[in-house]
C-alpha cells in the first residue's frame, strides 16, 4: 500500500472513492502505531508565520542529520497530489490561515516519519537499529493537535520557540512572497495567519511552556547569531550526542542564552497588524 493509500485507509476506513470533497467534520480519527520512545527524539519547532522555523531547521539538519518534517510542506504536498481527496480542503485551510482537520496532519507525519525509519537519511548512529531524529516543524499548531500526537505517536523531548515581532515577521513574509508561490504569503492571509498564531497555536506553546519543554530562541537577528543560540540549545538538551558533522558557525556574535525555564515564554512580541 503506498503512502498516499494508507493515509486514505487510516482516515476513511478505505470508503468508496465517491466519497470525495472531504469537510474535515467527516473524517474519522485513525489509528496511529505509537512510535518507541526510547528510539525516536522528537523536537517540534514552533514559531509564527514567517519567524524563521525553516530557515533554522535546514541548518540543523546540515549539521545534527535530523529528518525535517515540516507539517504546512506535507500539508501542501498533499494538496497538489492530483487526485487528492483532501487537495480542496487543504487549500481552503491554507489560504484562510486556519489550521486543517488534526486527522490529516497527524496521519501525514506519522507516515513520513515512519517511511524515514524505514529509509534513514543518512548513516549516523541516530538512525541505526531502528532509531531516528525529527524535526517536526510547524506542528502542533492547534491543542487538539498536541494531545493526541503525544498521546498516540511520540512525546516530543522539547520544543524550539522561535520568538519575534509580527513587524519582523510581517517583513520576511511579504519579501518570501515574491518569489515563494505560496498563496498565503500576501497580507490578507498573513493577517489571518497571525491571528491564527496568537487565539489558537500560542496556547500550544504555553502549555509545553508549563511542562518545562520550551526553549525559546529570538529569531529577529541575523540568521547566523539565530543559528548559534539554536545550537546552544540544542547541544545542552540533546548532549551533542547526535551530532553528525562539526561545522561550528563562523559568528562572533555573542551568544544568549535560551530560555529553558519552566516558566509560559515571553509573548511580549506578538503585535497586531
Ligand atoms: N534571521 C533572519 N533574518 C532575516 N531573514 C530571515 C531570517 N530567518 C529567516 N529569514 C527569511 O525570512 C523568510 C521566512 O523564513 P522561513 O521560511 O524560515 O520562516 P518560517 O517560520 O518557516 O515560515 P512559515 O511558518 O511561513 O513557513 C525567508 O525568506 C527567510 O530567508
Ligand atoms: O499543523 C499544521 C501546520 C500547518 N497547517 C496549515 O499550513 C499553513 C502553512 O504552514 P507553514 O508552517 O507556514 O508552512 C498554515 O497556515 C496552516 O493553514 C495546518 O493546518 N496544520
Amino acid at each position: 500500500m503506498g503512502v498516499i493509500d494508507k493515509i486514505k485507509h487510516a482516515l476513511h476506513h478505505e470508503k468508496p472513492a465517491a466519497s470525495t470533497g472531504a469537510s474535515g467534520s467527516e473524517l474519522q480519527m485513525p489509528e496511529f502505531d505509537k512510535f518507541d520512545e526510547s528510539k525516536v527524539t522528537v523536537i517540534f519547532v514552533l514559531g509564527g508565520p514567517g519567524a524563521g522555523k525553516g530557515t533554522q531547521c535546514e541548518r540543523l539538519v546540515a549539521d545534527y542529520g535530523f529528518k525535517h518534517l515540516s507539517a504546512g510542506d506535507l500539508l501542501r504536498a498533499e494538496q497538489d497530489r492530483p487526485g487528492s481527496e483532501y487537495g480542496d480542503l487543504i487549500k481552503d485551510y491554507i489560504r484562510e490561515g486556519k489550521i486543517v482537520p488534526m486527522e490529516v496532519t497527524i496521519k501525514l507525519l506519522e507516515v513520513a516519519m515512519h517511511e524515514a525509519i524505514k529509509t534513514p537519511p543518512n548513516d549516523s548512529e541516530a538512525w541505526k537499529d531502528g532509531k531516528g531524529l525529527f524535526l517536526i516543524d510547524g506542528f502542533p499548531r492547534k491543542m487538539d493537535q498536541a494531545l493526541k500526537f503525544d498521546e498516540a505517536v511520540c512525546q516530543s523531548s522539547f520544543v524550539l520557540f522561535f520568538n519575534t515581532t509580527e513587524q519582523v515577521m510581517l517583513e520576511r513574509l511579504l519579501e518570501r512572497g515574491k518569489t515563494s508561490g505560496r498563496a498565503d504569503d500576501n497580507r490578507e492571509s498573513i493577517t489571518k495567519r497571525f491571528r491564527t498564531f496568537v487565539d489558537t497555536s500560542m496556547p500550544v506553546v504555553k502549555y509545553y511552556g508549563g511542562l518545562g519543554k520550551v526553549v525559546e530562541v529570538d529569531s529577529s537577528p541575523d540568521k547566523e547569531i539565530v543559528y548559534a543560540n539554536v545550537k546552544k540549545a540544542v547541544d545542552e538538551r540533546l548532549g551533542r550526542t547526535a551530532t553528525v558533522t562539526e561545522t561550528e558557525t563562523e559568528t562572533e556574535a555573542p551568544i544568549a542564552q535560551p530560555t529553558t525555564t519552566g516558566e509560559p515564554p515571553n509573548l511580549a512580541p506578538v503585535l497586531s497588524l
